[in-house]
């Protein structure tokens, strides 16, 4: 989705939580030039996506009950933060993991050892794993959910779960199948369902109904 297009989707996302668009211009300033090249990274993204069956999994705590169900290898794997626990101890190592670092940051980093492509986000509320997290990884590429930069990229999206969706649209996958996604779950703090509600407006722009 081009800037232009999501803008309006962000202004309401700010006004919705109170939020001014400086603290993620700061922390998209910060992160620039913490990430190397993206050349390289973008080509392995649009390899694993362009054309192929995709398996966006959010951390739903269904999402255990759901790979029970699926099989995961004819897929590209797109894991939301902290799914990449639940999906390394079932034995999957995301093919691409989009995170704003607050998941564990020891499963990220094993999982980026093991070779998957990490997307890390950089808002004005983690700066700090930013910094701590950032020069620890590699194939990794830098986004933001306000005004993208030369490397810092914007495909649209908010949340970890809707940005993972995305991710896969704009890269042309062939299809797009999601599990691990719960956004009527009562068991979470207002704000996390505020964004979940998010999630599902935002799907719902992409013509997808949660
Ligand atoms: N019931 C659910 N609980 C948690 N995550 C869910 C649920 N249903 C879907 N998801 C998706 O899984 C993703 C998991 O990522 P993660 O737990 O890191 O959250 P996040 O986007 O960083 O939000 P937060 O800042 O609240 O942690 C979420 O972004 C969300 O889109
Ligand atoms: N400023 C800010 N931006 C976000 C936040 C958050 O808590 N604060 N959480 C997100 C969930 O992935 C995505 N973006
Ligand atoms: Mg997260």
């Amino acid at each position: 989705m081009k800037y232009e297009e999501w803008e309006p989707y962000y202004k309401a996302i700010l006004e919705d939580f109170g939020w001014t668009p400086e603290g993620d211009e700061a922390a998209a300033r910060l992160i620039s030039p913490m990430l190397p090249d993206p050349s390289p990274v973008l080509k392995k993204i649009r390899e694993l996506i362009e054309g192929r069956d995709v398996l966006v999994c959010g951390k739903a705590p269904g999402l255990a009950g759901d790979l029970l169900k699926i099989d995961p290898s004819g897929y590209t794997v797109i894991a939301a933060d902290g799914s990449t626990s639940i999906l390394l101890r079932n034995g999957i190592v995301p093919d691409i993991i989009v995170s704003d670092l607050d998941g564990s940051h020891d499963d990220l980093l094993k999982a980026n050892s093991e070779g998957s492509i990490i997307l890390a986000h950089a808002h004005a509320d983690n700066i700090d794993s930013v910094k701590k997290m950032v020069p620890k990884l590699k194939n990794v590429i830098g986004t933001t959910q306000a005004g993208p930069m030369e490397n810092v990229f914007n495909f649209g999206g908010f949340s970890d779960g809707d940005r993972c969706v995305f991710l896969a649209k704009e890269f042309g996958a062939k299809s797009i199948t999601i599990i691990g996604f719960n956004l009527d779950d009562t068991n979470v703090t207002p704000k996390k369902l505020k964004k979940l509600k998010w999630a599902r407006k935002l799907l719902g722009v992409l013509g997808i109904k949660l």
